[in-house]
């Protein structure tokens, strides 16, 4: 039987001002090859779960519990300061398999790119600390990738503030493509762009999701609908509701769920009517 891609063994985030949990202890296993959507209103704690998995959260926040990845412990925190040196080695794990195993996928794509080189640089430099690829065979796949978004690799020697925003998600999108990951982590990829680049992304990341594991952080519904196999709906750092996509649209257990898609629904409309003419 396939191993579970990522399990959260009693995890949980506090920040040490707060008297409650960002995250509060959570168990939750996700089987390979699906797509989880994470859903929940602002400040539930999408994000930091989702960075969690990629040894990306604020230092100043304490965790305890455990994540595991295909069965490999990649967090172990017991807030013990005798333990540092196990923690440091699993923060070694998580960042061995951030880039490679795991890839992220952020709002603003301008972010995740260095100003200062050009696409092409960072393809490469990213492709080869990732893979035994010579440059040359690293720029090949880098050209491939870019096609495969449907932009010109032309572009690759641009610097990333001379493409769109919606240009540099493909880009972001290519680099993943490139590096062939068994997880992405996309939290809220789309949002920062217009409902067209949104719509015209959509087979990009349904693609992405049909070849591997993958995490979607959207407040979208209309996205989710497209996208996810598996729905976990999070309300002030707890998960309310964990279910299949078409359960938990159509049946919809937990009051807060009901409210989000009540809420959502009116929200998305515009979004889901330009899905539904274009098929
Ligand atoms: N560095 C930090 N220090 C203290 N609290 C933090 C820190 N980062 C996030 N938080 C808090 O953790 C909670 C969850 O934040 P998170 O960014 O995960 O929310 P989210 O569900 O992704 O929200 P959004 O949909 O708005 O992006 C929020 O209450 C936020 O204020």
């Amino acid at each position: 039987m396939n191993k579970p891609i990522i399990r959260f063994d009693n995890f949980s985030i506090e920040n040490p001002d707060s008297d409650r949990p960002l995250i509060a202890p959570l168990n939750l296993t996700l089987p390979p090859y699906r797509t989880l959507a994470l859903v929940g209103e602002s400040g539930s704690g999408k994000t930091l779960l989702g960075r969690s998995i990629l040894g990306l959260l604020p230092e100043q926040l304490n965790t305890t519990g455990n994540i595991y990845f295909q069965d490999k412990k990649i967090i172990s925190v017991t807030g013990n300061p005798t333990v540092d040196n196990k923690q440091k080695k699993n923060e070694i794990a998580a960042l061995e398999i951030r880039g490679k195993a795991v890839s992220f996928i952020m709002q603003n794509a301008i972010n995740a790119f260095d100003p200062l080189f050009s696409l092409q640089d960072q393809f490469c430099e990213t492709l080869q600390k990732h893979t035994a690829l010579s440059y040359r065979q690293a720029l090949i796949k880098a050209q491939q990738s870019v096609s495969k978004v449907k932009l010109s690799s032309a572009l690759l020697k641009r610097l990333p503030s001379q493409l769109s925003g919606g240009q540099l998600q493909r880009m972001m999108l290519a680099l993943t493509f490139a590096l062939e990951p068994e997880l992405v982590i996309a939290d809220e990829p789309t949002s920062a762009l217009d409902s067209l680049t949104q719509f015209e992304l959509l087979p990009l990341f349904k693609q992405m999701a049909k070849e591997r594991s993958m995490i979607f952080i959207t407040h979208d519904l209309a996205l989710v609908q497209e996208l996810a196999d598996d729905i976990a709906v999070l309300k002030r750092g707890e998960i309310v509701e964990f279910r299949a996509k078409s359960i938990l649209f159509s049946h919809p257990q937990h009051p807060y769920t009901q409210y989000l898609l009540a809420m959502r629904a009116k929200l998305n409309q515009p979004f889901a009517r330009l899905v539904r003419k274009k098929q």
